[in-house]
């Protein structure tokens, strides 16, 4: 199996189960492992015969700015459907971190992995 990855994604949003959560923007940082059969396009040298991780990305950026999310899980579990249901990607890993969101952590938030990743090729 190939993964075309994409890491680092910062992106301001309302986030979070407290009052003076829903009155700022926090930013997340997301990286996604996404499941692509990368051999066609190998052979082609066509963005038509790949997964665009820019189309990805801007998809990705769009929703979680317009999102107004309480808890992380929800956020993750709905930006793996989109990609998945979207983007055809059988198998994602996504991680979700809430960068400062508890006082002495340097990191906190989820890593989920949805889908089949066996190759039947
Ligand atoms: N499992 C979770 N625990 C907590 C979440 C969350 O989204 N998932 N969120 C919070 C607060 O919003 C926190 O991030 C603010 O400090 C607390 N626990």
């Amino acid at each position: 199996m190939d993964i075309i990855f994409l890491r680092g994604l910062q992106i301001e949003t309302i986030i979070g189960i407290y009052d003076w959560e829903r009155e700022i923007r926090q930013t997340v940082i997301l990286d996604f492992e996404m499941a692509c059969d990368i051999r066609k396009a190998a052979q082609s040298d066509a963005i038509e015969d790949t997964l665009d991780y820019k189309a990805v990305s801007k998809r990705v950026i769009d929703f979680v700015e317009n999102s107004q999310f309480f808890l992380v899980e929800t956020m993750a579990e709905q930006l793996a459907q989109i990609i998945r249901n979207e983007f055809g990607v059988p198998w994602v890993r996504l991680t979700l971190n809430k960068k400062g969101a508890i006082r002495g952590a340097s990191d906190v938030g989820v890593i989920i992995e949805r889908g089949d990743k066996s190759c039947h090729a």
